[in-house]
């Protein structure tokens, strides 16, 4: 018997859709494995009684697929489903480092990237790696069609998730399928300020890259508050605030000291449009662990 601890993850941080990713310190999938004659999913947890067992519907039946390592496989949700932090990629990364460790298959952190996203790939119909790569290497990803690059970082974050439902087939439906030009100049400036922020671990920098103008407003119309916990994260010292992965999560970077302000002010804006929400205090943290 093997256990895996594998990451939430918060996709696209604005600026970085569909590539960009980091993995949380915290919550996380903890998944147990042992070889069988078959594959069997028992899942316990946040949400699971939403997640089905059977192999051909769960991420982790495409992943034991593909490493051809059948197994009986335990697993139990820290991550709600449906959350925008990565809850379908966390189990599929979990399996992946998992399976190949107990069969043995040699591959390496990367290789197993695009092996999970076959996991991703049964729940939204296409094999994103934006989630996956940071909850198998851990820190911030960039994920494009030439491979993942990753980037140790270290940067304080909230990420307050509402008791709303928002699943990441319908919010691909809404993303608009051309941008101006202003915006695409707009979003490679801010991109880039992103990324050297996660170099310099500078929330400041981070949070200004978050701002996004294209695909952020057309899916805050699926979160009831959006606007209100934005703005109220932002007043209270957040350096930058977003969707997390195709939502209902809000993310906000912050320096460590306003962490918790921002987070009780996330919760009571909220609160105030009578939504309830569950808020982690959490920071960019290491990918899958083996125990
Ligand atoms: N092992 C699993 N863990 C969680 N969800 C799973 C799993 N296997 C299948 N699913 C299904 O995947 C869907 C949730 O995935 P979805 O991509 O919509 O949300 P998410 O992973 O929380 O968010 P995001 O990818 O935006 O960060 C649900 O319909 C759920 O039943
Ligand atoms: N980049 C993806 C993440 C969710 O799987 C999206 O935002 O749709």
């Amino acid at each position: 018997m093997l256990t895996v601890r594998a990451p939430a993850t918060s996709a696209n941080l604005g600026s970085g859709f569909d590539v960009f990713g980091v993995a949380l310190e915290r919550p996380a999938d903890v998944v147990r494995l042992e070889k069988a004659d078959r594959v069997t999913i028992e899942m316990t947890g946040a949400g699971s009684q939403y997640i089905p067992e059977d192999p051909d519907k769960n991420t982790v039946g495409a992943v034991a697929e593909a490493l051809d390592a059948p197994a009986r496989i335990q697993i139990d949700k820290g991550v709600r489903p449906a959350s925008g932090l990565g809850s379908s990629a966390a189990s599929a990364a979990a399996a992946a480092v998992g399976l190949n460790e107990l069969y043995d298959r040699g591959y390496s952190r990367e290789e197993l990237v695009p092996i999970a996203a076959k996991g991703e790939a049964v729940v939204s119909g296409d094999a994103h790696d934006d989630n996956v790569a940071p909850s198998i290497l851990g820190g911030f990803t960039i994920a494009t069609e030439k491979g993942v690059t990753q980037v140790d970082a270290d940067i304080p974050l909230v990420a307050c998730l509402p008791d709303i439902v928002v699943s990441t087939r319908d919010a691909r439906n809404v993303v608009p399928e051309t941008a101006r030009i202003d915006q695409m100049v707009e979003t490679v400036g801010n991109a880039a300020a992103l990324t050297t922020g996660m170099h310099r671990d500078d929330p400041e920098l981070v949070g200004q890259g978050m701002h996004d103008t294209v695909v952020t407003p057309a899916r805050a119309k699926l979160i009831d508050g959006y606007e209100q916990v934005r703005e109220a994260a932002l007043a209270a010292g957040a350096t930058g605030v977003t969707i997390s992965g195709a939502g209902p999560t809000v993310i906000a970077a912050c320096a460590e000291e306003d962490r918790r302000k921002i987070a009780s002010t996330m919760l009571d804006a909220f609160g105030e449009r009578g939504v309830d929400a569950r808020v982690y205090q959490t920071r960019i943290g290491r990918g899958a662990e083996v125990f």
